[in-house]
Order: C-alpha cells, then structure tokens, then sequence
C-alpha cells in the first residue's frame, strides 16, 4: 500500500484512473476510503484497488491524499491527524489554505494541489504549492504523481482560489459550452451523434492548434473569419449576449466560491 485516499468521489477516481494508466501504482499499492460502501466496492471491481470505509486505513499509508470536500475537512482532518503516518499530506480540496493544512498536520509537510477532472484521461492540469516544511525531495514526489495524469504547474499559494476556479472548474464551463453547441447544430438540422463528433473533433483540433502553433486566440479567430461570412455572424450574437463578460464573471465568481470555502 503506498498511496492512501481519504474521499472515493470524482476527482478521486479521476486521479485513480490515470495514476494506474501510467503505471505508476499497481491497484493493491492504491487504498481509498469512503463511508459510502457501495462507492468503494464499486472503485474496488472497476479499478482493483483497495476500498475500505476507515479512513484510518489510508492514514497509515507512506503517502497521503486527501479527497474529500471542503465542508467535511475538519471533521476529516481532526480524526485522521492523529494517525497519518506519512512525513507528508497532499490536499486537492478546494479553498482549504496551506496555513489551515499545517494546522491540522502539524509536523507534517503539506502540499495543496488542484487537479482537475481530465487527470482521468491523462490530461489534466494540476497546480501545487508547497508549505516551508516540504524538502525538495518530496515536492519531486508529488510532481511525479501528478505530472503522470497531465501537466503540473507549481504556483504561489495565492493564486491558488483563481486556479480553482480556472482550471479545476473550467472542464465544467467547456462542457456547457459544448453540450451548447451541439444543441446549436440540432436546432440548425444536424443529427444530435453528428452534431457531437462535430463538436468534438473541433474543440479537440481548435486546442491543438492553439497549443501547437502558439497562436495567439484572437489570431485564430480572426483566420476563421471571413468578410461578410459565416463566422462573423455568429460571433455578433454571441457578443450580442456578453458571452465574454459572461466567462470572465463566471471565473470570478468561482474563484470567490473557493475564498468563501476556505473559511
Ligand atoms: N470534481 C472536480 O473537478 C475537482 C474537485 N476537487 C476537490 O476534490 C474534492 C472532492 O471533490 P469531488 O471528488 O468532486 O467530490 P465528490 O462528492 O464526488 O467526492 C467526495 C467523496 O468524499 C466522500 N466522503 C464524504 N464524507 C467523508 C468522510 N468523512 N471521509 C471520507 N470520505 C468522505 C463522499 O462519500 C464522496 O464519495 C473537493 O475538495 C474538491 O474541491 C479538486 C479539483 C477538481
Ligand atoms: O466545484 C468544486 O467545488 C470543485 C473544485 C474545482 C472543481 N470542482
């Protein structure tokens, strides 16, 4: 057992997923806890790890995750603190702050990462900050671990809440937007499946070419706009309706949620 996950929910699993994708742990190494038994026998026949409803069980492990969320962290934290074994704590709760970690840790290195739900396919984002006690050692450690399920960013802790609410909420806005979409081709005509691999395949190509090319977005839009054409007149609508104001008020104010779920 050399990873123990306090919380089986839907990051957890992501994590889960793509940790054992890249071969980084074998599913016995895994132990995950969560008071909802059928949740764990469920990650148990899907993944093969260790489920268990103790959280007292991953405690004991060389390395812990915590994975539950924020509402539940004291209650969390004030059971396992006593029990952790591990010289180091790893925390992908959102809006709970390093100071707040240590505190419940004490002694312990802690590191807060947001990850976000793409981990599961091994293409996620994660960013970390690190507490003074983390030696460099350890903070390779947990890079490895998350760099295995994506990218891996280390960040000042107060850009922490704006993480949150960019990256590990945005798979959440992009699915609206694209669910939108496909809903947009339906009511143009398309068939909903052909209207969905249109949609994805385009997401997908207009993300590579971005990330590929370097391009600056405003450049890649301004390429697919012609004079007078297609583009141009959907683009209006959405500027019509503050599709932009809209996004930006969005991150906003999820990157409040986070501060509020701190305290
Ligand atoms: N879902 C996402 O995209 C992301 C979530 N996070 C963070 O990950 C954490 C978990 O979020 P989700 O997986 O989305 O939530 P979730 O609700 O899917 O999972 C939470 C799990 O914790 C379990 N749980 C409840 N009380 C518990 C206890 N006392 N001990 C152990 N487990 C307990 C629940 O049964 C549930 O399975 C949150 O703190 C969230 O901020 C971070 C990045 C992205
Ligand atoms: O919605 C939430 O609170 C979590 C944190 C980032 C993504 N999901």
């Amino acid at each position: 057992m050399n990873l123990g996950i306090v919380g089986g929910g839907a990051m957890a699993e992501a994590l889960i997923a793509g940790l054992l994708a890249g071969a980084v742990y074998a599913p016995s190494e895994i132990v995950v806890s969560d008071p909802t038994a059928e949740r764990g026998e469920w990650l148990h026949r899907r993944y093969g790890v260790v489920a268990v409803t103790d959280n007292l069980v991953p405690a004991a492990a060389p390395m812990l995750l915590l994975a539950v969320k924020p509402q539940v962290f004291a209650v969390v934290s004030n059971q396992v603190a006593p029990h952790v074994r591990s010289e180091l704590v790893v925390s992908i709760l959102a809006g709970v702050p390093l100071a707040r970690l240590q505190a419940a840790f004490a002694g312990r290195a802690v590191v807060r990462a947001m990850p976000n739900t793409p981990a599961l396919v091994r293409s996620g984002i994660t960013a970390l900050s690190r507490s003074e006690r983390v030696t460099p050692e350890q903070f390779a450690v947990v890079r490895t671990l998350f760099a295995c399920v994506g990218e891996v960013v280390e960040v000042p802790e107060s850009a922490m809440d704006a993480v949150t609410g960019l990256s590990g909420s945005g798979p959440g806005y992009l699915a609206l937007v694209v669910e939108a979409l496909i809903d947009g081709g339906v009511a143009a005509g398309l068939p909903r499946a052909t209207a969905s691999q249109l949609v994805l395949a385009t997401l997908r190509g207009s993300a590579e070419l971005l990330i590929q090319e370097k391009l600056h977005p405003a450049v890649l839009k301004d390429r697919v706009t012609s004079p007078g054409g297609t583009t141009i007149a959907g683009i209006e609508q959405l500027e019509a309706r503050s599709v932009r104001g809209a996004f930006i008020a969005a991150v906003q104010a999820a990157t409040r949620r986070a501060r509020e779920l701190s305290r």
